[in-house]
């Protein structure tokens, strides 16, 4: 499943000039407000015309400007959640997921409405109206009723952004679901770390109407070209790693990352499952000898690769640990006073790890 995306279009002052393809089954369209991504996704899916361009999803061409090719946004097979769910508010859950159903242009039905409802978790409130519905659930019944409209892309633009913490935590895993086993590539427009560090699994990293990067999530979110795009406090790396063990006594878990062991909070993912975790550059100390009688658990050795000096006093270092790079964020005086050089042996003192507790395949 390929999706090409190579647009230039103006709107107003703001010029979009993007060139991406991805594979992935989650791509994520990442940047700061103002960057395109919602301009992305009109495009894709009909709303706007571009000045100039290609879209094509697994060999389908929905536009070719250059061959006067724009197919309508009805023939698009594009399925699209927004932020809000906007549901009807007159009809019953049931009857919104059918509604998806019979706009869908496709005469053999590849996707089966039990399945669905199954997918998301949707049987229990078939018969109720959006109104008694929770901000999470009525975002679940919008994801059904796009993907029965048997779409072959579904776009999402931030359909967690209106959702308080706790029921941002409970959709996620159905849109793990989703991704991992509908077939349907999703395109999803975020501008949270922590959503895309878990979802993710091809990102586009987006600035003022252009392209950064695109890549696996690891690449593109631990690069240090993340700084201005989430500001000094969020950037940071992220890491794939593997549950290797338990300790019930102290409820630790213990994961095995490519940059060495990490000991969090007991996570509810089974050994041997694989994880992302996040670690903040700002979350990381560094020491000159392994540092003896403190309270952090985590640290890792590696060695300085680059310094970077965001400012008079503050210092981006990029470590290696084990072949995996490390952002550390430290004041230009420790780094100063820690002689910090290219090659430097040191190490990571993690203060915190954000986990990402999506299993994944
Ligand atoms: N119809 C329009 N006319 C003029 N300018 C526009 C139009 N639509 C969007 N823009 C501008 O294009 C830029 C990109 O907007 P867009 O909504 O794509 O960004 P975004 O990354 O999705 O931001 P957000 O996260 O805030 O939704 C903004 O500066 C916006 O003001």
């Amino acid at each position: 499943m390929m999706l090409t995306v190579d647009l230039r279009h103006r709107l107003g002052a703001f010029t979009l000039d993007v060139r991406f393809q991805s594979e992935g089954r989650l791509t994520a369209l990442f940047g700061r407000s103002g960057s395109g991504k919602t301009s992305i996704v009109n495009l894709v899916a009909g709303l706007t015309r571009p000045d100039e361009g290609v879209i094509a999803v697994d060999g389908a061409t929905l536009v070719d400007t250059r061959n006067r090719i724009f197919v309508p946004k009805h023939r698009r097979r594009v399925g699209y959640v927004f932020q809000e769910g906007r549901l009807f508010p007159h009809l019953s859950v049931r009857r919104n997921l059918l509604y998806g159903r019979w706009f869908s242009s496709v005469r053999e039905k590849r996707i089966a409405v039990d399945q669905v409802v199954e997918l998301l978790g949707l049987g229990h409130l078939l018969a109720r109206g959006p109104a008694s519905l929770s901000g999470g659930e009525k975002q679940r019944v919008a994801i059904g009723r796009a993907l029965l409209s048997d779409p072959r892309l579904l776009l999402m633009d931030e359909p967690l952004a209106s959702l308080d913490e706790l029921r941002k935590a409970e959709i996620l895993p159905y849109i793990e679901r989703l991704r991992d086993e509908m077939g349907i590539p999703v395109l999803y427009v975020s501008h949270a770390i922590a959503e895309v560090t878990r979802l993710a699994t091809t990102v586009v990293l987006l600035s003022e109407g252009r392209v950064l990067a695109v890549g696996a999530p690891a690449d593109v979110l631990s690069g240090s070209e993340m700084v201005p795009i989430v500001g000094a406090g969020e950037a940071g790396t992220l890491l794939e790693a593997r549950v290797a063990a338990l300790d019930a006594t102290f409820g630790l878990s213990t994961l095995q990352t490519q940059a060495g062991k990490l000991i969090v909070p007991r996570v509810a993912a089974g050994i041997g499952s694989t994880m992302r975790v996040f670690i903040r550059a700002s979350d990381v100390m560094l020491s000159q000898s392994r540092p003896d009688g403190i309270s952090a658990l985590n640290v890792l050795a590696g060695r300085i690769v680059d310094l970077a000096e965001e400012s008079r006093t503050v210092v981006d270092a990029t470590l290696d640990c084990g072949g995996q790079r490390l952002l550390a964020r430290i004041t230009r005086k420790s780094a100063i006073a820690l002689k910090l050089a290219p090659d430097t042996p040191i190490f990571a003192i993690i203060k915190s790890v954000a986990l990402e507790q999506g299993e994944r395949r």
